[in-house]
């Protein structure tokens, strides 16, 4: 007699003994296996819970097992309820038909389905679209999948068929998962979301799912079919390309477009809280001439190093922006105008006493600044119109200085 494995949870180990002596009496060898939770036994195996061993965490792992719930006080409404959750069954600790029950379990233990010529040639369709398609029950439990599917996750069609998420994917991604399908058995209908995947060769793709619920003639939910696609490389692309848009490409810092679309976000949370913001615009004095001395591409030079120098100079919390040809902006927060003063006069007086090479020539550059602190009281339309007039107050007022708005 072959012994056959019964997992159990710690509630039961005093009253095991007794249930064991049932069953050797009709025949049925058993051998005992400890779990301290569902995740500990194996997908299909025969598993004795205590109804007080079973967390919430647990209930969608209940029907990827053959779980019996074992509870104090046996009602019709109660064993229902574990039904419905995924238990195959739910009986009383006393109740002298589990040891039979048991037996049935251990020595036919199949997934009882018909199996039909569409089911085949529903299955040669599937295996032939060159994506993952996966379709699982009302109790998330995988009924069907196709080769695509197997192949991403590196898992045979038996290691998936009858399973859970929690038994094809890491605790984190299928609690995703998981919660998607909820969802949508609740809801009905369609749902498209995306979410990552872990592939068999470890790498994390972006897919899309699309899913839909199937019914059967009353409306009543019987399952999710799910298709995913691979859009981990448009992904990428789009954030690629969402990124240049944002950069300015001769000095790699953020760019007009990527200032005007933070400014709004960060004046409203300075609008919300005790941190202040300024801004302060700089400006490079007679560029032209650097132009006409080294040309066009001795002028980009210039730029490039003026802005890796800028940036040098700055806290992480502060943003350089390259707005126009030699102006910028640098967006600093919890400065106020007195700090954003010192921080302007610091720039100016240490560009103009930094000393750059272009073609192998000393260069030295001077700025010309304005600063204004962005109060919640004012209107940002204005206020950058402010900042702007003060730039050109400092470049009447002689250049390579800085002029503050007080407001
Ligand atoms: N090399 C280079 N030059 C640029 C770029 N963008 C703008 N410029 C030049 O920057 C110069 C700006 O000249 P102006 O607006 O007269 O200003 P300025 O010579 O800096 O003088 P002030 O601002 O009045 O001190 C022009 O010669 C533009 O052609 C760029 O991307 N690369």
């Amino acid at each position: 007699m072959t012994p056959s494995i019964l997992y159990f949870s710690p509630q039961l180990a005093s009253w095991k003994t007794q249930l064991d002596t049932l069953l050797l009496t009709c025949g049925q060898a058993v051998e005992w296996q400890a779990v301290q939770s569902i995740d500990q036994s194996p997908v299909l195996s025969v598993v004795l819970l205590a109804e007080k061993d079973i967390k919430a965490s647990d209930w969608p792992l209940l029907a990827s097992r053959k779980t019996i719930v074992i509870v104090d006080e046996w009602s019709l409404e109660r064993s229902v309820t574990w039904i419905q959750r995924g238990a195959a069954n739910c009986f009383a600790r006393d109740d002298e038909h589990l040891a039979a029950w048991i037996i049935s379990e251990l020595s036919q233990f199949t997934l009882s389905r018909s199996h039909s010529d569409e089911d085949d040639v529903l299955q040669v369709i599937i295996d032939a679209i060159p994506v993952p398609i996966f379709f699982k029950d009302h109790l998330h439990i995988y009924r069907g999948c196709n080769t695509a599917f197997c192949q991403s996750l590196g898992f045979s069609r038996e290691k998936v068929i009858g399973h859970s998420v929690y038994d094809v994917a890491p605790k984190h991604l299928a609690d995703t998962y998981y919660e998607a399908d909820r969802k949508l058995l609740a809801k009905g209908g369609t749902q498209c979301y995306e979410a990552e995947v872990r592939f068999s060769d470890g790498s994390l793709h972006e897919m899309e799912f699309n899913k839909a619920v199937f019914t059967k003639s009353n409306g009543q939910a019987l399952g999710q079919v799910g298709v995913m696609l691979d859009v981990t490389e448009r992904n990428q692309l789009i954030r690629q390309l969402d990124k240049a848009t944002r950069t300015d490409p001769l000095t790699g810092t953020s760019n007009r477009r990527e200032f005007n679309l933070i400014i709004h976000d960060e004046f409203n949370k300075r609008k919300h809280s005790e941190q202040t913001l300024s801004l302060m615009t700089l400006d490079v004095d007679f560029f032209k001439k650097i132009n006409d001395r080294f040309g066009h591409g001795g002028g980009d030079q210039a730029l490039q190093l003026i802005a890796n120098w800028l940036q040098s100079q700055l806290r992480s919390s502060d943003t350089l922006f390259r707005v126009g040809g030699e102006e910028f902006y640098i967006l600093m927060r919890d400065t106020d105008i007195q700090n954003a003063l010192k921080t302007a006069e610091r720039l100016c007086k240490g560009m103009a006493t930094h000393t750059f090479l272009i073609n192998q020539q000393s260069v030295h550059i001077t700025l010309s600044a304005g600063v204004i602190e962005l109060a919640p009281t004012t209107d940002l339309e204005s206020a950058l119109d402010m900042v702007d007039k003060a730039l050109y107050e400092a470049k009447s007022d002689g250049r390579n200085c800085v002029c503050p708005v007080f407001q």
